[in-house]
């Protein structure tokens, strides 16, 4: 093994983008080339990691390399290796702005450097020449942001075959859907093997300034009715119902686009049999990595079977995957919706297929659940507090749906088996999601399923 895989080893497990967080590692391959060859050196490794489990995984890795320590990049160390009679010091290019330029200078020119191709989308300015910041909130992906003007997302696992968030944004262009933010242009990298699609490294979009994110507002919202005694959600002032209720609007209309400029489909009764065993199977995985989940298993496995019974008619379209309030921008004149990748875990091909938008309804109104009880974990035993909580992810669960309903003509919310069971399947995701990011956080998603698995 080289030292720069030794380096990789060690540093990667601890990254927050890195998804195998738990899984043992069996052996690790590194591949790199040169993006930039200015000071600093600018280069891009494909690392492929695979796990005891049998399981591999390609991560892409952007490192800048320094001739000699440099101390304000000191958190950005990542190593020191060996080249010719001296040291070459590694960083992570991410967190080096002399290093994130190239990028979009590359995407001006629309270039080809080796097996990367970098696809402007021709329709607005490209801050080109301007340094990159590093989002503090990094999430599954590192999003970098130019000059408050664009912000470049670098999606870390790659897989063969275009990424959904550039493909659904690329689509929703034409419609000029007032909640989304423009694409800018996207990068693309070759598969090792000639016969697999490229992956997608990245996409740049527009940045929406002076916007706070769903999640910060909710949960301010949250803090202004624990600080109240005895005030009940509609009274204090912090209120967030009409923000819910424009964002299931705000949601609504993204749908509707998505299904006017991407395929549908109505559809049969073998789509649901096949998504109640999809969930099944995936209660199965998770019940592997978070034990706890069993004692709610004949619980869910209720829930799953009465989809594949569900009287409901369903359009299957194109969805977001994994929208909750982290995902959603309120700017000054309304709600912008983010990050149309799915969930980060699921294979690629999984995240492209067709659904039910309920699933993304369901994903939201988890979040409500979520951002209501997440300041129980320092405080479980207060049942003051989490009946207020219950009440108030109650209060905005509901506004959602009405803002839903009054935007599509549909009533999402009703008493929906598929509903239900598309929020429980989000539950034990949440589950696995925690168990290896914020263990800490588990407690939220596992005891929601208290209340998704009862008297079915
Ligand atoms: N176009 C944008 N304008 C402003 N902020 C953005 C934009 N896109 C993303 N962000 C910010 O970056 C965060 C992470 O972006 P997201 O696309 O959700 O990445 P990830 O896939 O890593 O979750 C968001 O929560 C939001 O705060
Ligand atoms: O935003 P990502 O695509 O990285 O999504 C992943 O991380 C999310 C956490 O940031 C996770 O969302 C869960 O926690 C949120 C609060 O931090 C909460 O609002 C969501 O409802 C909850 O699912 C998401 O599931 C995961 O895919």
């Amino acid at each position: 093994m080289s030292a720069l895989t030794d380096l990789l080893r060690e540093w990667m497990p601890h990254q927050r983008w890195f998804g195998s967080k738990g899984r043992e590692w069996s052996d690790v391959t590194e591949e790199g080339f040169l993006l930039d060859q200015a000071d600093p050196v600018l280069s891009v490794h494909r690392v492929r990691v695979s796990y005891t489990d049998g399981v591999s995984e390609t991560y892409l890795v952007p490192l800048s390399w320094r001739d000699h320590p440099v101390e304000e990049l000191n958190s950005a160390f990542i190593g020191a290796v060996p080249s010719g009679e001296r040291e070459s010091y590694a960083y992570d290019a991410m967190r080096d702005r002399d290093a994130t330029t190239p990028w979009l200078i590359h995407l001006v020119n629309a270039s080809t450097i080796g097996p990367m191709h970098f696809h402007p989308a021709g329709v607005a300015y490209i801050p080109e020449g301007v340094p990159g910041d590093i989002l503090s909130t990094e999430q599954s992906n590192t999003s970098l942001v130019y000059g408050q003007e664009a912000i470049f997302k670098l999606f870390r696992r790659l897989e063969p075959g275009l990424n959904p968030d550039v493909e659904v944004h690329d689509a929703l262009r034409k419609t000029q859907n007032p909640h989304i933010a423009s694409l800018l242009g996207h990068i693309e990298i070759d598969d090792p093997d000639p016969s697999a699609e490229p992956a997608t490294v990245a996409m740049l979009q527009t940045f929406v300034p002076n916007a706070s994110d769903g999640w910060r507002l909710a949960t301010a919202s949250v803090r202004d009715l624990y600080a109240e005694g005895d005030l009940h959600a509609d009274e204090v002032g912090g209120d967030f119902a009409a923000e819910s209720e424009r964002l299931g609007a705000a949601t609504a209309s993204v749908h509707a686009d998505m299904a006017k400029v991407l395929p549908t489909e109505p559809a049969d009764r073998s789509w649901f049999a096949t998504v109640a065993e999809q969930m099944t199977a995936r209660l199965d995985a998770a019940i592997a990595v978070v034990p706890q989940l069993a004692e709610h298993a004949d619980g869910l496995r209720a829930v799953y079977a009465a989809v594949a019974s569900a009287q409901e008619t369903v359009v299957r379209q194109r969805v977001h995957g994994d929208l909750h309030l982290g995902q959603v921008l309120r700017t000054a004149t309304g709600w912008i919706v983010l990050d149309f990748e799915g969930e980060p875990a699921r294979p690629l091909a999984d995240r492209r297929e067709l659904d039910s938008p309920m699933r993304d309804v369901a994903g939201m109104l988890r979040s409500f659940d979520y951002a209501a009880r997440h300041m129980l974990v320092e405080q479980p035993d207060d049942s003051q507090r989490a009946y207020r909580a219950q009440e108030w992810a109650e209060r905005n669960r509901s506004a959602f749906c009405a803002g839903y309903s009054a935007a599509s003509g549909l009533n999402p919310c009703g008493d929906s088996p598929l509903l239900r069971a598309f929020e429980a399947d989000k539950a034990v995701y949440e589950c696995v999601y925690e168990a290896r990011n914020r263990p800490h956080w588990l407690m939220i998603p596992l005891q929601s399923l208290s209340r998704l698995t009862a008297a079915v």
